[in-house]
């Protein structure tokens, strides 16, 4: 048997090694912890464990593997029943620093916005029948009045002409109960609209072919998005939806395509100049500001701020063109525009190198122009690629300048580039649930945050593109990084809120009132957290009950193990202790 004075060594040179491993982290960094800080941070980890052998240790109808930090499309209906779901839903989240603003309003709403609008119609190729309904998009577009029908033929009409437009509260009215009625109207164009878990993770489960479900999302929801007059009422939901989240700064990126995807008018036909969106954007943004005002809540919500991005199909020419727009943008819009980026798939589409000339003149441009600066804020290393282009727009993106990384998946295959972002300050926007669903990743275990985390570089937690995945807010990606760590807890949740500020586009002046207020409402959420957390734990406590609370399933035991009874009490007796390490048996 060893000494006690050799264990007691060996402990104090294992918490060393341990804390000097964690260094870099944030929460470590951040030195003794309040009284307070410590407790919450303390139940919360309680909290998290008594789930993990309760809630997500039973077996559900279609969920037969639940774990924490699994698939979100199959582990959502169990995240939402969660007391760490209700509760990070009240904590307040800093800055959304990532989000594609085309798809970060609630499908559903989005369609109850768009009913509001006559001049919104649909159409399909053909006439929709149970056979081919799933197969089949539709196709939704604003229509000029004279081009604007009564639509007398319902889209499930065997005598349905093919591609005729059809008012979209008429096609909802006339839809075939067969097919659902109206609801089964709502059901096909949400359809379109999202990524479901079939498509996530049995018929498209390959990066490739789930960009293709992806994409289409896009394309299929610009028809709605794009029409002026539902983009207002869009973005003033987005905003409002992200303030209830807990968001008090957005910075969104629009993606701006004049030919394939532009902005319609209010009557339907004329196109909208980009500076018509910006203003858009500028008066709700506001109007909202003008409302918390008077409800005494302004500090809530500091601002927003645009990233202007274009999609990396263009020509350097056409480049050129949208840079030159950006600039103009700035001249007139100068708080509004925050950076400039290049998006869609980077496996798929155009490296960063392709564009390298009229990117190298852009600064020139802007100093020509007497603009103040317009920093990169580019996509970067969104893939599993080894060296491939999408990799290895890493490279460029930093030595574009680029001000933070859009994903960066790939970055720590790159020890270098590690460093630099670390030294310089480059925050990554890691989106946890997009990198699962868009298949980088099967499931939070092996997202690469941890690493990043550990080498000490910041990092701003994102949504990406929460309506397509069904995130919204930024509570369930958070959910999903404190889910699937025993490192990682309420503190450094805290920590990674606040870097999303600090790295954000904010003014110096901004920055200061939005991390005040943040320290604020921060301190209020953590005695909310911890009474919310030990309530949940006495009841926890006293409710469990093996015999009826916790069961193991045995019928999935038995059939794993037949007759071979000894195995089947083996792994009846390793539950028991593993529980019993879990502290939930008393
Ligand atoms: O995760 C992403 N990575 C790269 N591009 C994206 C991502 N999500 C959306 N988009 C791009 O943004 C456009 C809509 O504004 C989409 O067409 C898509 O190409």
């Amino acid at each position: 048997m060893s000494s006690p004075v050799a264990m007691a060594e060996y402990q104090a040179e294992r918490r060393q090694l341990i804390a000097e491993d964690r260094s870099g982290r944030l929460d470590y960094k951040k030195g003794p912890l309040s009284e307070q800080e410590a407790l919450a941070d303390k139940v919360i980890r309680e909290v998290r464990a008594a789930e993990a052998s309760s809630i997500w240790s039973r077996e559900y109808e279609g969920i037969p593997h639940p774990f924490p930090g699994m698939e979100f499309l199959t582990g959502r209906s169990i995240i939402v029943q969660t007391k760490l779901f209700e509760i990070l839903g009240k904590m307040p989240k800093g800055a959304l620093l990532h989000a594609h603003l085309d798809a970060t309003v609630n499908v559903s709403v989005l369609l109850e916005i768009a009913m509001k609008y006559p001049a919104m119609h649909v159409r399909a190729s053909t006439a929709l029948n149970a056979t081919n309904i799933d197969s089949i998009l539709p196709q939704l577009s604003p229509l000029p009045q004279e081009l604007r029908t009564a639509g007398g033929t319902a889209l499930t009409d065997v005598n349905y002409t093919s591609n005729t437009w059809i008012p979209l509260t008429k096609a909802r009215e006339t839809f075939d109960s067969k097919l659902g009625g109206p609801e089964g109207f709502d059901r096909w164009i949400t359809a379109a609209l999202i990524i479901n878990p079939t498509e996530a993770y049995v018929t498209h489960n390959t990066v490739k072919k789930i960009w293709q479900k992806f994409q289409s999302t896009f394309a299929v929801g610009a028809g709605l998005v794009r029409y002026e007059p539902i983009h207002k009422d869009y973005i003033r939901e987005f905003i409002l939806s992200s303030i209830a989240d807990g968001i008090s700064y957005v910075e969104p990126r629009i993606s701006f395509l004049r030919d394939l995807r532009p902005f319609i008018a209010a009557d339907g036909k004329t196109l909208v100049p980009h500076r018509e969106i910006m203003k858009g954007f500028q008066d709700v943004v506001n109007q909202v500001k003008a409302e918390l005002k008077e409800q005494g809540r302004e500090d809530e919500f500091i601002g927003a701020r645009i990233i202007y991005s274009t999609i990396r199909f263009i020509t350097p020419s056409e480049l050129e063109w949208y840079l030159r727009d950006c600039i103009s943008l700035k001249k007139e819009f100068p708080d509004l525009i925050a950076g400039f980026d290049l998006v869609g798939p980077e496996d798929e589409l155009k490296p960063l190198t392709y564009y390298l000339e009229p990117l190298l003149k852009f600064r020139e441009m802007q100093k020509e122009a007497g603009v103040s600066e317009i920093p990169f804020i580019f996509h970067g290393g969104e893939t599993l690629g080894d060296g491939t282009e999408a990799d290895m727009n890493l490279y460029d993106a930093i030595l574009l300048g680029t001000k933070r990384i859009g994903h960066g998946f790939s970055l720590i295959k790159h020890p270098k580039l590690m460093q630099i972002c670390k030294e310089r300050g480059i925050a990554i926007e890691v989106c946890p649930i997009s990198n699962e669903i868009l298949r980088l990743t099967s499931s939070m275990h092996m997202h690469p945050l941890p690493a990043l985390l550990n080498h000490g570089i910041p990092v701003a937690l994102c949504s990406d593109d929460p309506s397509a995945f069904g995130n919204m807010g930024l509570t369930f990606d958070y959910f999903q990084v404190l889910a699937a760590s025993e490192v990682t807890g309420l503190v450094q949740l805290g920590e990674m809120a606040k870097d999303s500020i600090n790295f954000s586009s904010m003014d110096p002046e901004e920055k200061e009132r939005a991390l005040t207020a943040w320290q604020k409402r921060w301190d209020v959420f953590l005695e909310y957290a911890t009474k919310e957390g030990q309530d949940f734990l006495t009841q926890f406590k006293s409710e469990v009950n093996v015999h009826d609370e916790y069961k193991p399933d045995n019928s999935v035991i038995r059939q794993q193990y037949g007759s071979r009874k000894w195995m089947y009490k083996k792994t009846m007796r390793t539950e028991w202790m593993m529980m019993r390490q879990c502290n939930v048996l008393r």
